[in-house]
């Protein structure tokens, strides 16, 4: 599976309010909007002022894009998914372009129609985005995960902040002289750590090796057939053949260049998993770096996920790899099924320990293969301080936390010292074992984790835990499921900590606690007191924010 996590809008499943259809002043706003209708829409529109072939008057409501067209555009913002966002000259017509980065003048071919706007794929650059610097990564221009790396970081973080700002104003309805006169809106924090910032990388191996056509001549290796890297970007089956990522730890990318050195060996009768036909062995290739509690140095896990359980086809790659000071760990999960997934059926040690840990805000986490645990450590420490600066505990002891959507229990845990009781809650019945068991880990006694559903609740949730001082809340990218919004508003919780990785869903969200939902007659009774945007991923476009919530003084 591909290693970078993807976020957007896209995930705006069924079963979540969906972001409301609003006629938004703004472009960004307008097809935030259109991010949940995926049917394509008016006619396409044969006459177009932009169209770089044909510059025919055209009437800018009727406008629309054909497909196959070319345009003349300039990227004006960077918005989901980090796409560029342009206006079609004259018709104010939004169309979005991966890769396309502020202030780049190009030449566009229109691929999609989507709702009210268009996506294009860039086909020559005619001059230069702002702010341009040379990236590190020798992937970069076409590997799916970073696709900033050419934008100096202060341009990055600039956009991010503006998305934030953008989508808080026009999908949460708040109005920007309070963000800004009442300070609410804080300035995004940066991640000091701009490379190698990332513990968890997955790797796949694959049969059809992708590179873009520019490049197929100059750096075919002749192993064409032979992948270890990246999805390429919109490909299930096809590999972009990396030696090193300059997103994870150097003792990572020690590992991934022992394993690229020698996997391809015929002698060892290796073959990689062939996504379409289900033939081959090897799947994936996990990294997962960890500390050592007594150095503080670097440890690593190594997880082979097979398609069957061959531990001698495994072996050689084993002695290679085991000799590296960094590698405690070697498992090898087995997943039989034709999926892309990488969690196994079973699970092999092959050498050293079954997990590693990580330290996070002075408690210890225990991490195995499958577990979830945030990927930017450095960062988590400072995400996690703002919580903790945004839950406002008393420290007595005397409140109590609900931690929805608790994962591995991190966050409730790092609170716990200072509270009665934290209750989690978790889909995911492997995140609680593993919650309880960080809990034991650390001498938490006053920490319960329960599996549950949070998109299926009834009347009863809520019966089993005290009425909570603060909540807080970190959904996955769909954001809060409506019942839960309800669940909160008829609650009442004093605090609400809302942690999100994704600004759209977030905006939403904010909006409901705070202002209601009109068509079903609930009032809202939160006033946002802070949002603060944190950069956890530098180069990508993923955006975390943390927002405050309190209880409106006219809530009763
Ligand atoms: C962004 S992660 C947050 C994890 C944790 N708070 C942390 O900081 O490590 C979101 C978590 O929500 C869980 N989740 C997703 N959908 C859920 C649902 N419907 N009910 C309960 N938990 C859910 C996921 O399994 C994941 O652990």
């Amino acid at each position: 599976m591909a290693t970078m996590p993807s976020h957007g809008l896209r995930h705006l499943s069924t079963g979540q309010p969906s972001l409301r259809k609003f006629r938004f002043s703004t472009t960004v706003a307008s097809v935030a909007s259109s991010f949940t209708e995926d049917s394509e829409q008016a006619q396409p529109n044969t006459n177009n002022r932009a169209d770089i072939n044909n510059n025919n008057n055209n009437k800018p409501s009727s406008y629309f894009p054909k497909r196959g067209q070319s345009l003349e555009l300039v990227c004006e913002s960077l918005a989901f998914k980090g796409k560029g966002l342009c206006k079609v000259a004259d018709t104010g017509f939004v169309v979005m372009c991966d890769r396309a980065l502020p202030g780049e003048r190009f030449i566009g071919r229109v691929t999609r129609k989507k709702g009210n706007y268009a996506e294009v794929t860039k086909v020559k650059t005619i001059s230069p985005h702002w702010d341009f610097v040379d990236a590190p990564c020798e992937y970069a221009s076409y590997c799916g995960g970073c696709k900033t790396q050419n934008l100096s970081y202060e341009a990055q973080l600039r956009a991010k902040e503006q998305q934030v700002r953008d989508l808080v104003i026009h999908v949460g309805k708040f109005c920007h002289t309070d963000l800004e006169s009442l300070g609410i809106m804080k300035p995004i924090v940066p991640c000091d750590i701009q490379f190698h910032y990332r513990n968890k990388m997955e790797f796949s191996f694959g049969s059809q090796q992708w590179l873009p056509k520019e490049l197929i001549t100059e750096k075919n290796d002749g192993n064409k057939n032979y992948a270890l890297g990246l999805h390429a970007p919109g490909f299930f089956d096809k590999i972009l053949n990396v030696d090193k990522c300059l997103l994870q730890s150097e003792p990572a990318n020690t590992v991934l260049a022992a394993i690229q050195d020698c996997w391809r060996d015929e002698q060892l009768g290796l073959s990689p998993y062939n996504a379409r036909s289900h033939a081959g062995f090897l799947k994936h290739l996990m990294l997962r770096t960890g500390r050592n509690l007594k150095t503080g140095l670097p440890e690593l896990m190594v997880n082979f996920v097979t398609s069957s359980y061959e531990p001698e086809l495994l072996k050689p790659l084993v002695e290679r790899i085991k000799v590296i000071p960094e590698v405690v760990s070697i498992v090898n999960n087995v997943n039989t099924s034709v999926g892309n997934t990488s969690v196994g059926e079973q699970e092999y040690t092959l050498h050293g320990k079954s997990n590693i840990v990580e330290i996070l805000r002075g408690l210890t986490f225990q991490i195995s293969a499958n577990s979830f645990f945030q990927t930017n450590t450095y960062q988590a420490e400072v995400l996690y301080k703002l919580i903790e600066e945004c839950a406002g505990l008393k420290g007595d002891g005397s409140e109590i936390v609900l931690d929805l959507f608790c994962g591995t229990g991190t966050i409730g845990l790092t609170l716990a010292r200072r509270v009665k009781h934290i209750y989690g809650y978790e889909v995911v019945a492997q995140a609680i074992s593993d919650a309880r068991l960080n809990a034991n880990l650390n001498g938490i006694h006053n920490a319960t984790f329960i599996q549950g559903d949070l998109n299926k609740i009834d009347e009863s949730f809520g019966n089993n835990f005290p009425k909570p001082d603060i909540v807080i809340s970190d959904p996955n990218r769909p954001g809060m499921h409506m019942k839960l919004i309800k669940f909160l508003l008829k609650l009442k919780p004093q605090r609400i900590v809302y942690v999100s990785c994704n600004p759209a869903t977030c905006a939403r969200d904010l909006d409901y606690l705070c202002h209601g939902v009109m068509e079903q007659n609930i009032k809202g009774c939160y006033d946002l007191k802070s949002l603060q945007p944190v950069d956890m991923f530098p180069h990508t476009p993923h955006i975390e924010c943390v927002c405050l919530l309190e209880l409106s003084d006219h809530s009763s």
